[in-house]
């Protein structure tokens, strides 16, 4: 691959929106972006893949104006590519590495205005790692967000081996990564996931000891109390009446009521949160989960935010830069 500094374009195709609104109303392909300028610190990636998170069209429907970077704004934090370009302070990758990570440090503190939903964009080296061997981009590409925000979640709740576990929305980004981490990576001695019908056999398959429908149970009235619960689906108000004495109560729900003695956190990205999680995902202990209806093509970003926004993605929802 030429990577000479002549063979990187100044522009680039991008989906942009230059003000809030539902993504199918103010997403536009803009053919001729600049391509992000790139800092001492970053990285240059070429985008092979780009996943899509809640956070994306949440912040485009300007849930998060407070905090958020001005518009116009080029969405997407999950990317899986190639370095083409390495600032000067760069001290471990280099051009031609294929890696995979989650651009923005704090999630809803100021992200870069140019994501991954673009040719190309930038990261700082720490909150990127070298991509799994045995993944592919499509696949790498939806680890970085959900599985930071699994761990870190798991991490703050002190989930430990032989402690029980429930986990909210099991069949979601988030909550596939959860249920895998606290059985194969964390010890957990039993762990409990809700999904609606046709994902409870999904949620057995990641390791969920019991998967409870929904649809048919409410959690908070059966027997078992849990060490810890794991909420992605804003229901901390139920949480907490399934929680064992003394149990820890994490949701990941930003805005809304909290029942004591739930807490809420968003996440930090690491790259080296990454490269420690890479034994799991290399040894097939841990696994991206795609959903058979969630790979759309770069040209088809509005169709694959509204299959996101339907709230009814299992695992990730994808892009991939054709
Ligand atoms: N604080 C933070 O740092 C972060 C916050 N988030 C937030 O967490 C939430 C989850 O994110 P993510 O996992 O990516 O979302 P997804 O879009 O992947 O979640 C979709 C899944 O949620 C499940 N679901 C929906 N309602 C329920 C319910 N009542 N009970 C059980 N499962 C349910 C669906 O399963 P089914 O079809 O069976 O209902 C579906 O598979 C979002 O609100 C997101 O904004 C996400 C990442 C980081
Ligand atoms: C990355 C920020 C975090 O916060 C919300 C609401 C999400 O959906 C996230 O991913």
């Amino acid at each position: 691959m030429d990577n000479t500094a002549s063979s990187i374009p100044s522009k680039m195709k991008a989906w942009v929106y230059s003000e809030h609104g539902k993504p199918v109303d103010v997403l536009k392909l803009d053919s001729n972006y600049d391509v992000p300028q790139l800092k001492e610190d970053q990285v240059l990636i070429k985008v092979v893949a780009a996943a899509l998170n809640p956070v994306d069209f949440k912040r485009m429907l300007g849930m998060f104006v407070h905090s958020d970077s001005p518009l116009p704004s080029v969405p997407g934090y999950d990317v899986a590519g190639v370095v083409l370009k390495v600032g000067s302070q760069v001290r471990t990758l280099k051009e031609g590495d294929e890696v995979y990570g989650n651009i923005n440090e704090k999630g809803l503190d100021r992200p870069k205005r140019s994501g991954t939903l673009a040719e190309y964009t930038v990261a700082e080296e720490n909150l990127l790692a070298l991509k799994p061997k045995n993944l592919g981009f499509i696949e790498a590409a939806a680890i970085p967000l959900a599985i930071g925000t699994a761990y870190e979640g798991l991490q703050k709740t002190a989930l430990s081996p032989g402690k029980s576990i429930l986990v909210l929305g099991g069949a979601g980004g988030v909550g596939t990564m959860v249920i895998q981490l606290a059985k194969h990576v964390f010890g957990a001695s039993k762990v409990a996931a809700t999904s609606s019908s046709a994902k409870l056999e999904l949620l057995k398959s990641l390791g969920a000891d019991l998967a409870i429908d929904y649809t048919k149970d409410n959690f908070e009235d059966l027997p078992e109390k849990f060490d810890v619960i794991y909420d992605a689906i804003g229901q901390s108000e139920r949480a907490v009446k399934a929680i064992k004495e003394g149990g820890k109560v994490v949701t990941i729900e930003p805005v809304g009521e909290l029942a004591e003695p739930a807490f809420r956190f968003i996440l930090t990205s690491s790259g080296a949160m990454l490269e420690t999680l890479n034994a799991f995902l290399e040894n097939g202990k841990v696994k991206p989960v795609i959903d058979p209806r969630g790979t759309f093509a770069f040209s088809q970003t509005p169709q694959a935010f509204s299959y996101l926004e339907t709230g009814r993605v299992t695992g990730a929802c994808f892009k991939v830069y054709m």
